[in-house]
């Protein structure tokens, strides 16, 4: 017992990495992603973020406490509030206009994440949620840190991908994934290693569904 998040990353330690270095992320930090693989994550990523909202809706009606419930409606009014006009804003700058994203289809990706976070909400209680939601918030934090620490990282005017590095180290991202950690830890610290288990293959199907998406960005695949 006394478990903490590193633990849950520990657990799984090739999944993490091959989704925290995968070859998506690395074009995107030297420059040299394709322009159609970059349009084709982002437009995905629209439908994904609407979904993520959903999941802080599910959170706040899985909560059993006040301070619970304020948690998910921050979260949740983060997304739709900031984030979703910040990535509409940076589809616009891409050529990708609002009505493109409304019609949008969903890849099989998204919808094989979406869908897998909102049924282990469904099925769980809040701490599945949360463990489910943790490839996202924490490891698109730990992609910009990982990134920034690359000798093969190009920032600025030569990267056209710079914005979206930015974007998650900036200082109310990380904020957020700090924020996620420490409720984590703390929860974890409570939990047997048998409920433990569980929630690593949480984790691991969370985070093999996030290298999933990276691909379907590479391969642009529907
Ligand atoms: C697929 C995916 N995972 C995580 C994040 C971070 O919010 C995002 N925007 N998209």
């Amino acid at each position: 017992m006394g478990y903490r998040f590193s633990d849950l990353t520990d657990a799984c330690q090739d999944d993490w990495r091959a989704y925290i270095e995968h070859p998506f992320v690395r074009e995107l930090g030297n420059g040299t992603l394709g322009e159609g693989a970059f349009r084709h994550y982002l437009q995905q990523d629209y439908l994904f973020l609407i979904h993520f909202a959903r999941a802080y809706a599910l959170a706040a009606f899985k909560s059993r406490t006040l301070a619970d419930l304020r948690q998910a409606h921050e979260g949740l009014k983060a997304i739709l509030d900031v984030e979703l006009d910040l990535h509409i804003g940076y589809c616009r700058d891409w050529g990708i206009s609002e009505e493109d994203l409304a019609t949008l289809p969903e890849a099989r990706a998204t919808l094989a994440y979406t869908r897998y976070v909102l049924d282990t909400g469904q099925r769980g209680d809040l701490l599945d949620l949360h463990v489910a939601l943790a490839p996202c918030l924490v490891g698109y934090g730990v992609i910009a840190n990982w990134l920034n620490a690359q000798s093969f990282t190009v920032r600025g005017n030569a990267n056209p991908y710079d914005a979206w590095i930015a974007m998650y180290e900036s200082d109310e991202f990380q904020a957020a994934m700090n924020d996620e950690l420490a409720w984590l830890d703390a929860r974890l610290a409570e939990v047997t290693p048998r409920r433990f288990n569980e929630l690593v293959e949480v984790f691991r199907d969370a985070t093999r569904l996030e290298i999933d998406f990276w691909q379907m960005g590479l391969d642009r695949a529907s």
